[in-house]
């Protein structure tokens, strides 16, 4: 089965970016794609103060409407990082006081990748759970929980096409226990959707991705925002890519400028996973006896 995996450069407005979505997910599915893989934040990127209207607005709804139709009609699960304010879904538990008296002072929502069936219904929801607070030397200072909330829970592995999805969101890829987790519970795909910084992107990102590939083998889909975002001080890394479940970037979408919204394909092929997995027997392997595990 091949799965797509996306690149592009979000704006601001959420209706530009559900076109250049649009343009990823028809090309995909042309090609053959059975799922395709948007990064973080596709609905828009922009000035922390525009994030609570932004996620509020009418705009912001019809691009989630939009990619659901898309999945429809060309007949693709998809995957969408986005912008969820709370309380939007009914199985949501944010009722404590805490959480409660987050969004009303601030209007803060949820890093959020959303899974999108063929048939343009939702199938699940993960709520990134690590938010990216640094401030490193040399200029670069992001505060994701000044517009964020953050998730809980991790959401169940995830039956799709592809196999079976464990999802997780950009900077959640440097804490290793969540996709060990994730394969325990069954995951054959980990998702990063992702709009790393460049610094630490040519630091970390492709040693990340193949590192939690390689401990936890399975596939890695890192779908990517990439180049510089209008109206903010914000660049991103790019570098899209698939990694198998020996470590290898089976995939990668293409670094040359101007961007375009792009995608790479990945043949996402799961009696190699099983071959990987009892070649080198990992999981049975640990030792409980000497170290917790997860
Ligand atoms: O909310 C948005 O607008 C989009 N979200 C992001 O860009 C997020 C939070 S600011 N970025 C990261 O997590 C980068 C991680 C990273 O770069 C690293 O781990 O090195």
């Amino acid at each position: 089965m091949l799965a797509a995996v996306g690149q592009m450069c979000s704006t601001g407005q959420p209706l530009a970016n559900l076109n250049a979505a649009v343009s990823i997910i028809s090309r995909a599915a042309a090609a053959g794609a059975a799922a395709v893989f948007l990064p973080e934040a596709t609905d828009f990127i922009a000035p922390a103060s525009h994030v609570p209207a932004l996620t509020r607005s009418a705009e912001n709804r019809a691009f989630v409407d939009g990619l659901r139709d898309a999945a429809r009609r060309h007949g693709v699960e998809i995957s969408v990082g986005i912008h969820e304010p709370p309380a939007s879904s009914p199985s949501d538990s944010d009722s404590d006081a805490q959480v409660q008296d987050d969004k009303h002072r601030k209007g803060r929502c949820y890093n959020t990748q959303l899974l999108i069936g063929s048939d343009g219904n939702d199938v699940q929801r993960y709520r990134k759970l690590h938010l990216f607070d640094v401030d490193i030397k040399g200029g670069l200072k992001i505060l994701e929980s000044d517009t964020t909330i953050p998730g809980r829970a991790l959401s169940d592995a995830v039956d799709s096409r592809v196999g079976k999805l464990g999802l997780l969101t950009c900077y959640d890829l440097r804490f290793p226990e969540p996709s060990l987790s994730l394969r325990k519970a069954g995951a054959q795909v980990l998702t990063y959707p992702s709009a790393f910084t460049v610094r630490t992107g040519a630091a970390h990102w492709e040693i990340l991705l193949r590192a939690r590939a390689i401990e936890t083998q399975c596939y890695v889909l890192a779908a990517a925002q990439v180049g510089s975002h209008e109206g903010t001080k914000r660049v991103s890394w790019g570098h899209a890519m698939a990694v198998d479940p020996y470590g290898s970037v089976i995939a990668q979408c293409s670094d040359m400028q101007p961007y375009q919204p792009s995608f790479c394909l990945a043949n996402i092929d799961l009696d190699l996973l099983e071959n990987v997995r009892k070649e080198m027997p990992l999981w049975e392997q640990r030792r409980p006896d000497v170290y917790s595990t997860i």
